[in-house]
């Protein structure tokens, strides 16, 4: 029998080493990066093709620039080998995966490995919109410190103190953001989620529905995925029941934002100031919130430390090799674990 066939989809950048290792024991494909997704498409439904026999396929996030989304599209060209398709992230939105489900193709993510690298990223835009430190960062960069004297225009902050910050979603990244947030001394935290958590992951936090989160929070930290369901989920008529100079910060995913409503209530100053590390249209950010000072902003660097990235890449390949060995892959998306032909492998 020939070795497994494991098509990786973008480049690999700080686990090297195991991938090497790896690709000794199995027939590694890796596709060069100026493909189209039309030739991708092509590539995949070519009998002939390299491809005709791949097992399982690793994908990153940038890889989006060359196959576009794995949708119905992706899934129905896929050849019938393809077991498993391994994100190298937590955010596994760009793979549709009811469509996966009804080929019977296992969908893995990297959960667990990027909470703290994002929780930090999440807590520094945090502190840094509800200190204003953009505006600052900005009057020092365009010489404005030197030219106008200590404080210049800048725009003064907020302390924690007395403040409320309500969290979109505690799952691991958002209960992690809050144990970070929790010496700085706010008042409250609050959360909402589909479901209440137990008291002991609940550490304090206050349930509460998604409207009262709206009304009763300063700060709105936002920590869910993107689905269906979360799409725009922070909408006009949403930002309409915050408090006046709410703070609002995303890591998760732009979309989760109606980024023109956004645009719109920072304009307003009904949203005081913002932390953004993901944008609604990545790689493009509307020019009125890269102008906007009141807009701390970062390009989707949630997880971008060496050694986060590096257990993501190396975690990618032990999901395959227990693929190749046991015929499961190691963290199921949470949508597939119920599935029937799931429990039957
Ligand atoms: O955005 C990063 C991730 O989903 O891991």
């Amino acid at each position: 029998m020939g070795k497994p066939v494991v098509l990786r989809l973008g480049c690999i950048r700080f686990g090297q080493q195991k991938w090497e290792e790896f690709s000794k024991t199995v027939d590694l494909i890796v596709l060069d990066d100026s493909m189209t997704r039309a030739e991708f498409l092509k590539l995949l439904q070519d009998p002939h093709s390299k491809l005709e026999n791949v097992q399982i396929i690793t994908r990153t996030f940038l890889s989006v620039n060359q196959t576009g989304r794995f949708d119905k599209e992706i899934a129905e060209a896929l050849p019938a080998s393809v077991k498993a398709i391994v994100h190298t992230g937590a955010g596994y939105d760009q793979v549709d995966v009811e469509h996966f489900n009804k080929r019977g193709i296992q969908v893995a993510n990297v959960p667990d490995i990027v909470t703290s690298a994002t929780a930090d990223n999440h807590v520094f835009l945090l502190l840094g919109a509800l200190r204003n430190f953009s505006s600052g960062h900005r009057e020092l960069i365009n010489g404005n410190w030197e030219k106008k004297g200590a404080g210049c225009s800048v725009t003064f902050g907020h302390d924690p103190v007395g403040k409320t910050v309500g969290v979109l979603g505690m799952g691991g990244i958002g209960r992690a953001v809050v144990s970070r947030l929790q010496p700085f001394g706010f008042e409250k935290f609050i959360y909402h989620n589909r479901n209440r958590l137990s008291p002991e992951l609940e550490a304090g936090c206050q349930y509460v529905s998604f409207d009262e989160l709206l009304k009763q929070a300063d700060i709105i930290s936002i920590n869910v995925p993107l689905s269906k369901a979360t799409r725009h989920i922070i909408d006009e008529t949403a930002i309409s029941k915050m408090k006046d100079g709410v703070v609002i910060v995303n890591t998760s995913r732009g979309a989760v934002i109606d980024e023109q409503a956004l645009i719109r209530g920072l304009q307003s100053g009904k949203i005081r100031t913002a932390g953004l590390d993901v944008f609604e249209f990545e790689p493009k950010v509307p020019q009125e919130l890269i102008d906007m000072p009141q807009v701390l902003s970062l390009p989707h660097m949630g997880t971008y430390c060496v050694e986060t990235w590096q257990k993501m890449e190396e975690f990618v390949v032990e999901n395959a090799i227990n693929m190749i060995e046991e015929g499961k892959v190691i963290s199921l998306v949470p949508e597939q674990k119920n599935e029937a032909w799931i429990k039957e492998l």
